[in-house]
């Protein structure tokens, strides 16, 4: 097996197109660290289990659809608990922070990793750091204990705080420096992530002795996940919680259009660059007769476009419920509402309300036409369904992820997020979750359930769906 690598790539090749994307290790820059058996397997609970550690040599493929001469393709190195440690419990100093919008589960991760090093690894100094990255260098600290995140799991939000913006790497850095911080975890989406980078790279300069470790958190999904897309990580945490509680928008959107003449009921939904939540809400409840998402440009007038598809459908089922995803049609909208290119203190793109404004389009359509009178319900759930505890799979989910960054941590990784890929927790490097952003495909088979279960136009005429296909390259299917 060859190496190759530099800061941010540690790629080793193996035979038959094996390929191993490694992540960094404390030792890769400070050698000769003092290792110690993992006192995991002095624990009672865990005495039960057959074999207490992940062999270090263990990795989980990214591709598990193969062909009979296929190369075998890219490994990540499995998460767990090693026989070897690189810190003793005393000398563990962690910190917690949470970046970046809410979503469901941020409370649970929080809570499992510091129950997880204090009862497997004997930690007991874990800060919570407060308000987001700017809270390293601006705010006091919140000592985290069992006892203190007890019951922090049955809220929503988060009890660390959160905020946009205020990243500055070297007052993070000097932060952690200056407290004595040894183990990082970051809880975040991809800007959070794109810092954790930045963070870890700032700490492998001063040559510390800090692991950095990232959990992802997106209720948008765009994190390179694989849920459609490339595949990276399964799927990210609260993304099940915010689906599941979107239907109840939809029910009340359905029940309101159902009970009148003509009902139209429009839901918006999460999704500031991609669709995932839209898609996802819309194949559950089946009571969705138009999905419109950023990914797949829709218009308004003319054969076939969404005025059309309305009268049609309205015709033949007298209501009809419409989800549309928070950055779909913006093109539409800045052309008929003066754009305003306002940013967030991240600088991600502040969104107009195409909810609104869609509803206001289709009203004046048709009062403009005398047609049909239309009775339309705007509904609008954004904040109500990330502003909620997760549910309990996803729970089940945070536990792995926080217990994966936990095990790795200790083991002297670094420079790393966790995720699950086909199943197996590993461990990623950020690189590869940062490279960009995840976003539907609409020439998948996903994109095509969704257009066949609510028989919506695909709004492509067949030169655009042409060059969609050339464009996106075809990627690993789910289903
Ligand atoms: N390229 C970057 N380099 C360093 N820090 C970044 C970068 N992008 C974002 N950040 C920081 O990460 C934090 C969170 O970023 P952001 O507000 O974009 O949310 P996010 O993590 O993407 O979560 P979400 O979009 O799901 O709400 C902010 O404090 C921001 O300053
Ligand atoms: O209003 P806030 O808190 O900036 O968050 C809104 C954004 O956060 C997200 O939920 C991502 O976390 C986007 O879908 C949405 O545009
Ligand atoms: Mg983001």
């Amino acid at each position: 097996m060859g190496h190759s690598g530099n800061l941010q790539l540690k790629v080793v090749n193996g035979d038959a197109g094996y390929v191993l994307e490694d992540v960094p290790h404390l030792t890769d820059y400070i050698p000769d660290l003092p290792t110690y058996p993992n006192p995991l397997q002095f624990n009672a609970a865990y005495s039960v289990v057959k074999q207490y550690f992940v062999n270090v040599d263990d990795t989980v493929s990214q591709k598990i659809v193969v062909h009979k001469d296929s190369p075998r393709g890219t490994h990540f190195r499995r998460a767990g608990p090693r026989q070897k440690v690189y810190f003793v419990s005393d000398e563990v100093h962690a910190c917690i922070v949470t970046c970046g919008g809410l979503c469901p589960g941020l409370n649970t991760v929080i809570r499992e990793i510091v129950c997880g090093l204090y009862h497997m690894y004997g930690v007991s100094k874990i800060l919570g750091i407060d308000g987001g990255y700017r809270g390293f260098y601006s705010k006091n600290t919140i000592n985290l204990t069992p006892k203190v995140v007890n019951d922090i799991h049955k809220r929503g939000g988060t009890i660390l705080g959160t905020s946009r913006g205020g990243h500055d790497t070297s007052k993070i850095v000097d932060s952690i420096q200056d407290r004595g911080i040894n183990q990082v975890y970051i809880i975040g989406g991809d800007g959070t992530q794109k810092g954790a980078a930045v963070i870890y790279e700032e700490i492998r300069q001063r040559g510390l002795k800090v692991a950095v470790a990232g959990i992802p958190k997106t209720i948008d999904n765009d994190i390179p996940v694989h849920i459609s897309g490339p595949a990276v990580i399964d799927k990210s945490f609260g993304f099940d919680t915010a689906v599941e509680e979107a239907q109840r928008a939809i029910n009340a959107a359905h029940v309101e259009a159902e009970s009148i003449e003509n009902g139209i009921g429009v839901v918006k939904l999460m999704g500031r660059y991609c669709g995932f939540i839209a898609m996802y809400a819309t194949l559950g409840s089946r009571d969705v007769d138009c999905c419109l998402i950023p990914e797949s440009p829709f218009y308004l007038e003319g054969e076939g476009g969404l005025y059309e598809f309305i009268e049609k459908r309205l015709k033949e089922n007298g209501h009809m419920v419409i989800v549309i995803a928070e950055g779909a049609g913006q093109d539409l909208l800045a052309e008929s509402l003066q754009s305003m290119n306002q940013q967030d203190a991240s600088g991600n793109k502040l969104l107009q309300d195409v909810g609104l404004w869609i509803s206001h389009k289709i009203k004046d359509h048709f009062a403009r036409l005398h047609k049909m009178a239309i009775n339309l319900k705007y509904i609008d759930p954004t904040y109500m369904i990330r502003a909620i505890p997760s549910n309990a799979s996803d729970n089940v989910y945070c536990t792995l992820l926080a217990q994966s960054a936990v095990h790795g941590a200790v083991a002297g990784y670094t420079g790393f997020t966790v995720g699950p890929v086909n199943g197996r927790h590993a461990y990623i490097p950020f690189n590869r979750i940062n490279e960009r952003q995840n976003q539907v495909v609409i020439t998948d088979r996903m994109w095509a359930r969704v257009l066949s279960s609510t028989n919506q136009p695909s709004f492509l005429s067949a030169n655009e769906l042409a060059k969609f296909k050339r464009e996106k390259p075809s990627c690993p299917v789910v289903g």
